[in-house]
């Protein structure tokens, strides 16, 4: 599901350059006494795309779910300079008894958007994504990629400044995947929200990010973080060059050296 402008501390933008999404000294220890996340500072500016890549259980999905206001952290805070933020989950959780149209039109039908509006948001979303001619069909008439598409348009609807995504691509084919990876960086920079991605693929985190940030095993903090100097717009062969390579190389050493 998509979430709206609900976190822990929203203040009005001041200027262009600072930051929409900020961690000041983040920590979660769950009452169960798991240390989930250790003192995590990132800021997240307009254009950036950051993806996380960590062990399993690092604390990852955590950052995310703190960022959208989802949970609360026991030290720190979040500091989201914008009112439209976005989420998706590695599940679509789209509601089977609802067409595409429906499940995209559902957040600003909830929102009481007049319903031309919503729906003209919709057929935009829908379009963007590459699933116009499928708006009727349910999702179990979907494949996994189609599922995701949708869940990406409902999402894309909110109009997002900082979009959060949680592994979304995590149960997809490798193919269906690279492709899904080219759209979303087509949408990043015709709708130009501020990504955070989570992925346990360094590759598709290089592949689609501005700065890649490495955390180590649990309780996570961030550990590396690497500035990607490819341009935009990147194409799939990308992925074979040696400078590629070197990049996925370095994150790689960076990731094992905190897995422990
Ligand atoms: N509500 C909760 N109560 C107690 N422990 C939790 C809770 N939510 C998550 N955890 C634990 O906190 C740790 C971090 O979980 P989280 O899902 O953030 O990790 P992750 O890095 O996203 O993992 P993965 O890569 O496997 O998806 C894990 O050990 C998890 O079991």
């Amino acid at each position: 599901m998509t979430e709206g402008a609900t976190t822990v501390a929203v203040r009005p933008t001041e200027g262009a350059a600072r930051s929409l999404l900020a961690f000041r000294g983040v920590e979660m220890v769950f009452p169960n006494g798991v240390h989930a996340v250790d003192t995590v500072d990132m800021d997240i500016a307009p254009g950036e795309f950051v993806s996380l890549v960590g062990p399993s259980g690092c604390g990852k999905s955590t950052l995310l779910r703190i960022a959208s206001g989802l949970a609360r952290p026991t030290a720190g805070e979040v500091v989201l300079n914008t009112g439209h933020i976005a989420y998706v989950f590695q599940d679509p959780t789209l509601l089977p008894w609802r067409t595409v149209r429906q499940n995209v039109e559902l957040c600003n039908q909830l929102k009481k958007l007049p319903k031309a509006e919503r729906a003209e948001k919709a057929r935009q979303a829908i379009e963007m994504v590459g699933l116009a001619g499928f708006e009727n069909r349910h999702p179990n008439q979907l494949s996994g990629g189609m599922r995701m598409r949708a869940s990406l348009a409902r999402a894309l609807t909110l109009e997002p400044e900082v979009f959060l995504f949680d592994e979304p691509f995590g149960a997809i084919d490798e193919i269906t995947r690279e492709r899904l990876n080219s759209e979303l960086l087509r949408i990043f920079r015709t709708r130009a929200f501020a990504g955070v991605f989570v992925t346990h693929s360094i590759a598709e985190a290089v592949f689609l990010s501005t700065r890649v940030a490495v955390m180590s095993a649990r309780p996570g903090r961030i550990i590396g973080e690497f500035d990607v100097p490819f341009p935009y717009p990147r194409e799939p062969e990308l992925r074979s060059t040696p400078e590629f390579a070197a990049l996925t190389g370095e994150i790689g050493r960076c990731l094992r050296s905190g897995a422990q």
